[in-house]
């Protein structure tokens, strides 16, 4: 059993309420009870979180670390274009993480292409909508399961 954290950054919140044509109609607890039902059907324990505050998504990395989580898997939301503080937890704690975003940033406005994660992620996946999510879990089920063979 390994455990995941779901961390999901500003406005998020949000979502399903507008904007279907590029974030999805499906609101953030649709989504958390997506990927909390694949988690358990893996055998995996899933903390799912969102933030408004740079800070806040900076401590929970922290808890991450001081809770021995496995994977994390990050939609920094605008916060994906401007902090090198989420940046900085995610390398202090080295826990492996993937970058999801629901649009396709690199269709989007030049801005929205530049990731202060992208380069030290794992992997990302975007323009996908909530299946992002779902393959993500996936992806870091099948990651984890190859570290552990390979231990
Ligand atoms: O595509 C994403 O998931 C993204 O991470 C999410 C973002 C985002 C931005 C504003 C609002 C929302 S969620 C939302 C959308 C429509 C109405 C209400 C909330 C997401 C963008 O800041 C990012 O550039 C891209």
């Amino acid at each position: 059993m390994a455990i995941l954290t779901v961390l999901n950054g500003p406005n998020l919140n949000m979502l399903g309420v507008r904007e279907p044509g590029l974030y999805g109609s499906k609101t953030l607890q649709d989504i958390q009870q997506s990927v909390e039902r694949l988690a358990q059907s893996l055998g995996h324990q899933l903390n799912f979180c969102q933030s408004n505050a740079e800070h806040e998504i900076v401590e929970q990395i922290h808890q991450a670390y001081r809770q021995g989580v496995d994977f994390i898997i990050i939609n920094p939301a605008a916060f994906t274009h401007t902090s090198v503080a989420i940046r900085d937890a995610l390398l202090a704690t080295k826990i492996a993480f993937i970058e999801v975003h629901l649009s396709n940033v690199h269709a989007r406005e030049p801005f929205r292409r530049h990731s202060y994660f992208s380069d030290i992620a794992v992997g990302v996946i975007c323009g996908l909508g909530a299946t992002g999510y779902e393959l993500a879990v996936q992806a870091a089920h099948q990651l984890l399961q190859e570290r552990t063979q390979n231990d």
